[in-house]
């Protein structure tokens, strides 16, 4: 048995009192036994325009993600950080282009053009740190959300995030393998089925709207659980974070049958649960059950079936 906790916080746009937050719940989180606690997405800032995510973006080596590294050792406790605002990193410049630019710039007298197109996006990025304070998963956001939401707010992620193309696991924490998605990625079935083939627990990180929260949330969280036959830990935010932006809540942890052991509910004052885990669990429900030895190559081969072998299927962005 391993005990684990999910945090649920409001965040702001100060990272100062958003990681005095995280602090706080990680301490209460190691008084209370937990060996790993997963924040939500925009843990470490939310804003209030696009703009200010890229204005707030930092590499994984930056003095925020620094600090909560020390904060993952000074606990000795394992962190999941659900999208942090990373700085997309300027792309290697080939050498032809290198020296035509150069040139360009000494004949015009102007400072060589940097990348700017990259700087102006950001990776909304999920890191896994270890007890000892190292980045041992990186995971960049695949899905994004550009979605005017019935009823809700119009967000277009993609206006300010650049997509990831890798999916991620990270196969020794205490809390067992985990495999690592973000937020909207919830809705795209066919990403968790590749993680449960790797993971014992799926990680959930998110900043669910309202709305969609209500109506789809724990429903979307239990099926994972069930089909994945994997623990899923999902922390959230919740309550208003300016006045533009609100989170459903919910900070849920779902077992490998489908059953809800925790729920922050729609509690706004920052906060923690905590669930021993049973590892072997997940064993068992697999060997009961042995979904993944059953799957056919359904994808592709149904689709063709239906389709007709010049299917315009859509292509992931993978
Ligand atoms: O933009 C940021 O600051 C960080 N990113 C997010 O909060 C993202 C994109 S706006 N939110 C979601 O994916 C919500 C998904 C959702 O609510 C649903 O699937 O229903």
């Amino acid at each position: 048995m391993v005990k684990v906790a999910v945090g649920q916080m409001t965040s702001t746009s100060s990272k100062l009192q958003n990681y005095q937050v995280c602090a706080r719940l990680a301490k209460e989180a190691r008084e209370a036994g937990a060996s790993f606690l997963a924040l939500p997405e925009c843990f470490n800032f939310i804003g209030e325009h696009w703009r200010e995510a890229v204005e707030a973006a930092e590499p994984l080596t930056g003095p925020s993600m620094n600090r909560y590294c020390s904060l993952a050792r000074e606990h000795g406790m394992w962190l999941s950080l659900g999208g942090f605002q990373e700085s997309v990193p300027p792309e290697p410049v080939s050498p032809a282009r290198h020296t035509a630019s150069t040139e360009e710039a000494q004949e015009s007298r102007q400072p060589v053009p940097a990348a700017e197109s990259h700087r102006s996006k950001v990776f909304n990025t999920h890191v896994v740190i270890s007890e000892n304070g190292d980045i041992r998963a990186a995971y960049r956001k695949i899905h994004l959300f550009d979605v005017d939401i019935p009823g809700g707010p119009v967000l277009m992620e993609s206006r300010y995030t650049q997509a990831g193309r890798e999916m991620s696991v990270c196969d020794d924490s205490p809390a067992g393998s985990l495999g690592l998605s973000t937020c909207y990625d919830l809705r795209f079935p066919e990403m968790y089925t590749c993680l449960g083939m790797a993971s014992q627990v799926v990680l959930v990180p998110s900043a669910f709207t309202v709305p969609t929260g209500e109506a789809h949330w724990e429903t979307l969280l239990r099926a994972r659980a069930i089909e994945t036959q994997a623990y899923v830990i999902a922390s959230a935010q919740v309550g208003q974070h300016n006045e533009k932006r609100a989170s459903y809540g919910h900070s849920l942890i779902v077992d490998p049958w489908g059953k809800v052991l925790a729920d922050a509910g729609s509690e706004e004052s920052p906060c923690i649960r905590t669930v021993e885990i049973d590892l072997p669990k997940v064993d068992e429900v697999r060997r009961g059950m042995p979904i993944q030895e059953h799957r056919r190559a359904a994808g592709p081969l149904f689709a063709q079936q239906l389709l007709g072998d010049f299917a315009d299927l859509r292509q992931p962005a993978l």
